[in-house]
């Protein structure tokens, strides 16, 4: 029989101590050899330790995370994998759905015997566990590294994006709030100009044109002026949607696959769109220093006459934005391993996919609700009539307008699932029901927003006076989901004073998600893209174009909305 590590190790001892014990002298490499066999098996043991005592942890962390799960209803597993075979990125919904049916507002799945996922559908819920959970899951932040570089935004753990995240927070809802009402005159412009380019091709795809004003939109934000006279922005704009259709699918890689060709060419593009935000940032910089400079000559009294064309700025542009502090709120302090340019990167990416998804949902809404455009064009017109600044429009009077913006938002969230986990603490909700660290949590947004328990019997239709009040008589008459029957009738703008209710409010309204990692971009973004369709609406009357076929009322399947594919739309000048 082989001896066993210990008792070799033991006899070597044993046979050594004899020797200094009987007085023999021993070889030098004879006791070379006993002390690196020692020192080996030695090595040996404490690994064999330390591996067990690892597999030790891991299995008892499974076991715990199995015991807790215990208390989470939900379908039994059909097998060693979970339900991980019955679902798939298009289905999880439906699956969620039937689960939430049967095993109420809190509902477990197993994506496999160590991946855990929960779903919540009660708001009250959700908005506890949206709090609680501070972290998001890691394949997101992996998307947005292997895309733009390490960066401190869209990163998982909540401790690395908390101080940029406030910061951009506090500039998006403070000084470009303010600023929004000036850039989309600008903006209206030149996505004009380029619309006009589509429509002489004739109708245009509501998709397309949705994504250019997003991104005409979220550039000039970033960027300024220069981006509106940049001539490289529709390579850039291509780049970002290509990125985004593989995006995802190379970060479901558990580890970098560099062996792919594909994979490379996916690189390719990352570095292409990073050497053009560098171009754009340098850009804007240099006209920045420009702008600047023209500032104290127009102080030292010297004429400014001419100027403009000079630095390169749009003649559509009858403001310049001159500091471009969304940049240095982005692009400063970084710290040495992030990317230059990747908090840009990052932001255009998500916010271009996020608001052309919002902008083409609300087209669609309004081409296939002609009665609520004209509407909102009577509002428009009495605010303008009403208003002092002739040049500027000030949304925040135009209800119906950003009701509209609320209701399409609600209608088709901008991703079917809200996504979050606690990385290192486990935490219990209200219900007792404990959630463990490193758990998938998931919010099915589409199912909570087409829940009548919150938003009543009309639920899955478009009503966007569901967010107005009338006020009448000194008491609040809330023209809320179950009494939007009569609503549309009575609610005409500018004859009775009405009350925009804060979506917030609704806890059931999470198209921005909410709580400690919610969006940063909603106050900003429901006022850009309001802002930007009331100088659109003001010149222009949008039709679905004659030969386009779409459905108003997009089907369910399980309570899910279908999508309904994108119509042709038209852009007709208005008369006045
Ligand atoms: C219609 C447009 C938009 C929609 C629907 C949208 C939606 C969302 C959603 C659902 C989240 C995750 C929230 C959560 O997990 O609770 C998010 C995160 C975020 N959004 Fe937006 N967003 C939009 C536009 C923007 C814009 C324009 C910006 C910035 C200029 C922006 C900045 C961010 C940031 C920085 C985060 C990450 C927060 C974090 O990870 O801590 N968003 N957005």
């Amino acid at each position: 029989m082989k001896p066993s590590p210990t008792t070799s190790l033991l006899h070597s001892l044993k046979t050594n101590s004899g020797a200094y014990d009987s007085g023999e002298v021993q070889e030098p490499s004879q006791f070379l050899t006993d002390f690196v066999t020692r020192e080996f098996n030695a090595f040996l043991w404490i690994s064999l330790i330390a591996i067990t005592a690892l597999l030790l942890r891991k299995v008892l962390s499974l076991f715990i995370l199995w015991a807790r799960a215990r208390s989470i209803p939900g379908p039994p597993c059909p097998s060693f994998y979970g339900h991980s075979k019955l679902i798939t990125r298009q289905n999880l919904t439906e699956v969620l759905s039937v689960s939430h049916k049967k095993y109420g507002s809190v509902v477990k799945l197993w994506l496999g015997p160590t991946q855990l996922l929960v779903s919540i559908k009660d708001p009250t819920l959700i908005k506890e566990m949206l709090l609680k959970a501070e972290d998001k899951l890691p394949l997101t932040g992996r998307a947005f590294r292997l895309a733009f570089g390490p960066s401190s935004l869209f990163v998982s753990s909540f401790d690395q994006v908390q101080r940029r995240r406030e910061s951009l927070a506090r500039e998006l809802n403070g000084r470009l709030i303010e600023r929004v009402t000036v850039i989309p005159t600008k903006v209206v412009d030149c996505i004009m100009e380029r619309i006009y380019t589509f429509m002489a091709k004739g109708s245009i795809d509501c998709k397309i044109v949705s994504q250019q004003m997003a991104f005409t939109l979220l550039g000039a934000t970033l960027f300024g002026d220069t981006f509106l006279a940049w001539s490289k922005a529709s390579i850039y704009e291509e780049l970002l949607m290509m990125i985004a259709k593989d995006a995802c699918f190379w970060a479901s890689y558990g580890v970098t696959p560099f062996w792919k060709r594909g994979f490379w060419r996916y690189q390719q593009l990352c570095t292409k769109l990073k050497f053009l935000t560098q171009d754009i940032v340098q850009q804007c910089r240099k006209n920045c220093r420009l702008f600047c400079h023209m500032d104290e000559n127009l102080h030292n009294g010297i004429t400014n006459m001419g100027r403009e064309s000079e630095c390169g700025a749009p003649s559509c542009c009858g403001v310049a934005m001159r500091d471009n502090f969304s940049l240095h709120e982005l692009n400063d302090d970084l710290n040495a391993r992030e990317e230059p340019c990747g908090n840009i990167m990052g932001v255009m990416f998500h916010g271009c996919l996020t608001t052309a998804g919002l902008i083409c949902n609300l087209l669609e809404r309004l081409v296939t609700h002609p009665e609520i455009q004209d509407k909102i064009y009577s509002e428009i017109i009495m605010a303008r009539n009403g208003s002092m600044k002739q040049d500027q429009q000030c949304v925040d009077k135009l209800l119906l307008l950003l009701a509209t913006v609320y209701e399409s938002a609600r209608l088709l969230p901008a991703g079917p699932l809200l996504q979050r986990c606690s990385l290192k603490h486990d935490f219990t909700l209200k219900t007792g029901a404990t959630i463990p660290a490193g758990a998938v949590l998931v919010v099915p947004v589409q199912l909570v927003h087409m829940d009548d328990a919150s938003w009543g019997q009309d639920a899955n239709e478009f009503n966007p006076y569901r967010f107005l009040s009338k006020t009448g008589n000194g008491s609040d008459l809330v023209l809320n989901a179950s009494s939007t029957g009569n609503a549309e009738k009575v609610v005409n703008p500018g004859e009775s004073s009405f009350i925009l209710n804060d979506p917030n409010d609704n806890a059931a309204f999470l198209p921005f998600g909410s709580g400690t990692r919610a969006c940063v971009g909603q106050k900003f973004v429901i006022q850009g893209v309001a802002t930007l369709f009331a100088s659109l609406l003001e010149r222009y009357e949008i039709r679905l174009h004659s030969g386009s076929q779409s459905d108003s009322k997009p089907t369910m399947k399980n309570s899910v909305p279908q999508l309904f594919p994108s119509p042709e739309i038209v852009f007709i000048r208005r008369n006045s």
